[in-house]
């Protein structure tokens, strides 16, 4: 809906009236085309400023419609008819102008933005390209490279860079829409013919082909394989290079092509299931809109090493007083040193103050005494956990939530180490803890509706996208991954490479392959834990064949390795050989070709030709029948939580849309009777046996991901 309004006598005030965001459905779209042919037509109207209500300008074209059939009149020609009016128009613009909310926005004479706006053109973050004339109108207004840059990212920009852009005409602290009501009239009944964006020429650019050469190869790289970034370049290139009539032709052809892409609908899934997650429901019947979440001015971080150094900086950078503790001296003094470097350099890019003073170095635990929240991220071991969680639950004041950031160890036992399980929540960060968006919040079956909450909103509020799981070894993330490294090995074992495996993935689109990734985090982690699990025991009982362990299928090969004192990047050897301990480029290494062909010899295995589709679908459905598990066992309560887990924690390439979603993609028969092929080659791997759910959809006609929670619901009611 569009309000239609008449101000200060000849001025038409037109609201766009949709919440939250006042984004441009049909009914929005035909209000905009009604209210700007009655202003165009009122006599008594000499100019035009269009708002959006509640301090949003407009969110952009509505993404729920996109499945849908299109109705209502199309975004083009709508703001085609407000270039072309005859009396000014101005946009002024409060909170966001994002998409086709901007898009609109330069359709209009001028703009005007409040200085806590935002603009910006995400559509590439859908899978899609500014195809209302946005990729056109841009590069004329503010030149190619900037309009290269906001089109290929989609990156938000403030009130402040836009003006310095050219893209808004004023900013104001002040009530924006009476500022812009004032400035209208101040130019009604002058010519608009030179605030037409798509009559101007597109400001001229020496060595524009190398220009666009340069930007699409950075883009296409950085892409890793997503379409719409590239079509956002091509457009732009149209906007350069052709009259704004056929420019607009390209435009509409490549939105075409990406409009009903797979990559558009992973995206958009994506951009749900973000926003899903944030609406968690615990099987104990707890909510997210039910919980009460207690706020928290001051926490303490237990241990400083990578992780907790991380997560103190994370606290700080949100306005947190934090108490970071470590009892040893020496890595308290270094991490003091760490912290106050990564606050320092943050702020300088920010160019603001760095929020040194919110943090408080202790080495002794008591420290932690007066804390609204504590997150334990000491060294990865149970027993020192155990303990830790003892002596916070007799430090702390009552109701201090106890928080722990183990990667996989059981939260509940450490709960039952406390005189408040109550308060004992898995708060699971990812390395770097500053930089990652991931926040696994895992919630034992003691674990309070106000603790979840809790955790919940403070990872919100430090960015993260927080997603509630339940407690098992490995929660969710660490529980998938599992089966896809072990399916990683084997494939060593049967006659792939490091390499080969690392490009398959790496084409697919991971940021990093598995070998790759495992060098970066260190080998040694996974080795310890496998000691824990009794996995690496020497004294595996007399006559077990070395390649099985606990009844299945089992490969030393990374154990192996981790005996060498190849640990990967910081010992500068792994899967890869590095420069120097720390090196971060990975070089093929002829010393673990040898390794692999010698240990395959002395295992009577005989290397057999893999391809590319055996390396992808071993890897992937293995992890994706995980998922399925996952869901069965109801330690994630919906396919979106998994996909946003793999999507921000795991470098799962989001125009695939995540594991699950990326299943439905392929045909989840598809994915069954691949499993069903592998599990029949390798029955000594319980991982490949498809699981229960998946065969349940299956049987169930295979419905869309949205649907998958219902036919969950229905087979644990029936059980
Ligand atoms: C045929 C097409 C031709 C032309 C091309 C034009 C294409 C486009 O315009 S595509 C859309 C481009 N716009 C965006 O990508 C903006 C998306 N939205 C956001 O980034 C954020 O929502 C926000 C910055 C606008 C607000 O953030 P925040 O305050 O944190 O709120 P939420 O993100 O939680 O959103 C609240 C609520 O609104 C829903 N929503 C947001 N934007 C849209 C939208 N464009 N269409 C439909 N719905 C939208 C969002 O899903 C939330 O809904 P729930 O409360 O139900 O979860």
């Amino acid at each position: 809906m569009a309000q239609y309004s008449r101000v200060a006598g000849s001025v038409a005030l037109i609201t766009l009236q949709n919440p939250p965001v006042n984004a441009l459905s049909a009914a929005v779209r035909q209000g905009i085309v009604d209210t700007v042919e009655r202003a165009l037509r009122d006599p008594e109207v000499n100019s035009v400023v269009i708002c959006g209500q509640n301090g949003k300008f407009c969110g952009g074209a509505d993404i729920k419609e996109f499945g849908r059939q299109m109705s209502g009149p199309p975004l083009v020609p709508m703001i085609h008819a407000i270039e072309a009016g005859h009396k000014p128009m101005v946009a002024a613009i409060e909170g966001v102008a994002l998409g086709g909310g901007l898009e609109l926005a330069l359709g209009c004479h001028y703009r005007i933005a409040h200085s806590k706006a935002r603009l910006g053109l995400p559509e590439v973050s859908l899978g899609l390209l500014p195809a209302a004339g946005g990729s056109q109108r841009l590069p004329r207004l503010i030149g190619v490279p900037a309009a290269l840059d906001l089109i290929t990212t989609g990156r938000h920009v403030t009130a402040a860079e836009a003006l310095k852009l050219g893209i808004v005409d004023q900013v104001t602290d002040h009530n924006t829409v009476d500022v812009a009501v004032k400035f209208v009239q101040s130019v009604a009944g002058q010519s608009m013919d030179s605030r037409r964006l798509s009559t101007r020429p597109c400001p001229s650019l020496p060595n524009l082909d190398a220009v666009f050469e340069g930007v699409m190869q950075r883009v296409r790289q950085s892409a890793r394989g997503a379409i719409a970034p590239v079509a956002c370049v091509q457009a732009v290139r149209a906007a350069a290079t052709l009259p704004y009539p056929q420019g607009m032709e390209r435009e509409k052809e490549l939105m075409g092509t990406l409009f009903t892409s797979g990559q558009a609908r992973a995206l958009q899934y994506c951009f749900f299931a973000q926003r899903a997650v944030g609406k968690w429901s615990l099987p104990s019947g707890a909510r997210w809109d039910t919980s009460k979440a207690m706020p928290i001015s001051k926490a303490a971080v237990i241990g400083l090493g990578t992780m907790g150094r991380g997560i103190t900086v994370a606290l700080a950078q949100t306005g947190v007083s934090v108490v970071a503790v470590d009892t040893q001296e020496r890595q308290l003094a270094e991490a003091k040193q760490a912290v106050s470097g990564m606050l320092e350099r943050m702020a300088q890019k920010r160019g603001s103050a760095p929020p040194l003073g919110l943090v408080h170095y202790s080495n002794n635990l008591q420290a932690a005494a007066d804390a609204d929240l504590v997150i334990e991220a000491v060294f990865e071991d149970m027993a020192l956990k155990e303990s830790v969680f003892q002596q916070l639950s007799a430090i702390c004041k009552p109701g201090t939530f106890l928080c722990t950031n183990t990667s996989g160890l059981d939260v509940d036992r450490l709960a039952s180490h406390t005189r408040r399980p109550e308060l004992v929540v898995g708060m699971h960060f990812f390395a770097p803890a500053h930089v990652m968006k991931l926040l696994e919040v895992v919630c034992g079956p003691r674990s309070s509706p106000e603790a979840v909450a809790t955790a919940m909103q403070l990872g919100k509020k430090m960015g993260k996208v927080s997603v509630a799981v339940g407690n098992c070894p490995g929660f969710v993330g660490n529980r998938m991954l599992k089966p896809y490294v072990e399916q990683a090995n084997f494939l060593l074992e049967e006659g792939a490479t490091p390499e080969l495996v690392d490009q398959v993935l790496e084409d697919f689109g991971f940021a990093m392959g598995v070998f790759r990734m495992s060098d970066l985090s260190g080998l040694d982690v996974g080795w310890r834990i496998r000691k824990a699990d009794k996995l690496t025991d020497p004294s595996v009982p007399a006559g077990q064949p070395v390649r099985v362990r606990q009844g299945r299928r089992y490969s030393p090969l990374a154990d192996l390795i981790c005996e060498q004192g190849r640990f990967g990047q910081k010992t500068g050897q792994g899967w890869y050989h590095y420069d120097k301990p720390g090196g971060r480029v990975a070089r093929s290494d002829p010393w673990l070709h040898s390794f692999l062909e010698e240990y395959r010899a002395r295992h009577g295995l005989v290397a057999r030709h893999i391809d590319h589709q055996e390396v992808l679908e071993r890897c992937l459905y293995v992890l994706i029948n995980e998922g399925f598990r996952i869901l069965d066992d109801g330690i994630a309560a919906g396919p979106e939580d998994i996909d946003a887990i793999y999507v921000f924690g795991y470098g799962w390439p989001r125009h695939r849309g995540g594991p699950m979603f990326y299943a439905s993609m392929v045909g989840l028969a598809r994915v069954l009777e691949r499993l069903e092929h592998y599990h029949q080659a390798h029955p000594d791997v319980p991982h490949l046996q498809p699981c229960r759910l998946l065969r349940r959809l299956v049987a169930s006609g295979s419905p869309p991901v949205q649907r998958w929670r219902e036919v969950i619901k229905r087979l644990h009611s029936q059980l």
